[in-house]
């Protein structure tokens, strides 16, 4: 079953001209995100921005947006999400902004309407928790991080 919800989008004022985001092909996870720059901002190896989108959300309850990187920029440029996957909460109402991070060799500049990153919505299960004693026992148990092996 798909699930489909309405999200709200705005275009902050001065990014008329940047592109909604869009998904790509009829069946992509991720609304690829333009960069609202005004003008070419220049990432220098190991430097990080914080890149502006243009456009604010308003989710309904029990939705998540998660900023990733797109691989092609990763794969050619060493350019990815610093705090990837970004978490963009359903009450946020701020201005959407991808930090991004050369890990590349080269500078990279990223010019106004470029593709940045992708947005991906989530469902987000409401969760109450529920302070214990002591936890039911398992066969891991404590156990973790290589815990079975190479
Ligand atoms: O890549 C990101 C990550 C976050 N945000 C916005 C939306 C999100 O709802 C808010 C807070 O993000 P997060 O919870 O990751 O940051 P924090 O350091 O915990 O800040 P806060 O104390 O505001 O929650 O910042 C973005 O625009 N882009
Ligand atoms: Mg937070």
């Amino acid at each position: 079953m798909i699930l489909s919800y309405y999200v709200q989008i705005n275009k902050l004022a001065g990014t008329e001209d940047v592109q909604l985001p869009r998904k790509m092909s009829e069946q992509a996870s991720g609304y690829d995100l333009y960069a609202a720059v005004e003008s070419d901002v220049v990432l220098s190896p190991g430097a990080r921005a914080l890149i502006p989108t243009g456009i604010s959300l308003a989710m309904p309850d029990g939705l998540e947006a998660q900023i990733r990187p797109r691989s092609g920029l990763a794969l050619k440029h060493g350019i990815t999400c610093l705090n990837t996957p970004g978490t963009i909460d359903a009450d946020y109402r701020g201005e959407i902004k991808v930090l991004l991070i050369n890990l590349g060799e080269e500078p990279f500049a990223i010019a106004r309407n470029e593709r940045i990153a992708q947005m991906v919505f989530q469902a987000v299960p409401a969760v109450t928790l529920v302070e214990v004693e002591q936890l039911s026992d398992t066969e891991r148990g404590a156990g973790g991080f290589g815990h079975t092996g190479k």
